[in-house]
């Protein structure tokens, strides 16, 4: 196939994917079949290309590199030397601090969601997509019924502060909420 795209642009998109592979090599998902945890982070950057057709390269950049740094040892210095400033401003704006409790984190999301850029939003609604389908297709390994169903109220609380950022993205989340949700 002839794509009409600049060499440095998948170059640099490759550097991403690498990048992100090697730091969540020991780490997978909590389905039973315990998915490796990069299929997530690729995932999250396919539905950005597919469904809300993001054409901006630094954001496809942070939504691959997205759980680098809340769930590996990488450091924002390290996302900055090999990124560049931007992408690491976005990828600080989509990390949890996992210092906090884990109540604060899931309260904080909520609180700084509406505060996000516009890009980070982007993101973040991606990301929330991603997990909910897959918590539609199986429950994470030890998740009782009640945390499913706290985790689809709590997040149909942060989209509903990233509203007005992408309608085919909100559109797809607000049918996932129809089944699961009550409001
Ligand atoms: N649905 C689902 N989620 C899984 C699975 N494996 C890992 N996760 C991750 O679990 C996180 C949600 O679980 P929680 O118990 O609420 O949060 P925690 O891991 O941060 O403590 C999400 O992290 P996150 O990316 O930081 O997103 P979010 O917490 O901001 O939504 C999601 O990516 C899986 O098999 N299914
Ligand atoms: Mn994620």
């Amino acid at each position: 196939m002839v794509v009409d795209q600049p060499a440095d642009v998948l170059a640099i998109i490759i550097k991403c994917i690498n990048f992100a592979a090697v730091k969540h090599k020991y780490q997978r998902r909590k389905d039973p079949e315990k998915t490796p945890y990069v299929n997530h982070v690729i995932g999250v950057a396919e539905i950005l290309t597919e469904e809300a057709n993001v054409q901006d390269v630094e954001v496809i950049q942070a939504a691959i590199l997205h759980d680098t740094v809340e769930d590996t040892d990488t450091s924002f210095d390290e996302i900055e030397a090999q990124f560049g400033v931007n992408v690491c401003q976005l990828v600080k704006e989509v990390t949890d601090d996992k210092s906090l409790p884990k109540a604060e984190r899931k309260r904080l999301q909520v609180e700084h969601a509406a505060g996000s850029s516009p890009s980070a939003k982007l993101i973040k609604l991606a990301d929330k997509l991603y997990n909910l389908r897959d918590l539609e297709r199986v429950s994470p390994e030890g998740w009782a019924p009640e945390r499913v169903q706290e985790y689809y109220e709590w997040a149909q609380k942060v989209v509903n502060e990233l509203r007005g950022t992408n309608k085919k993205l909100e559109d797809s989340l607000d049918e996932i909420f129809k089944r699961h949700c009550t409001s």
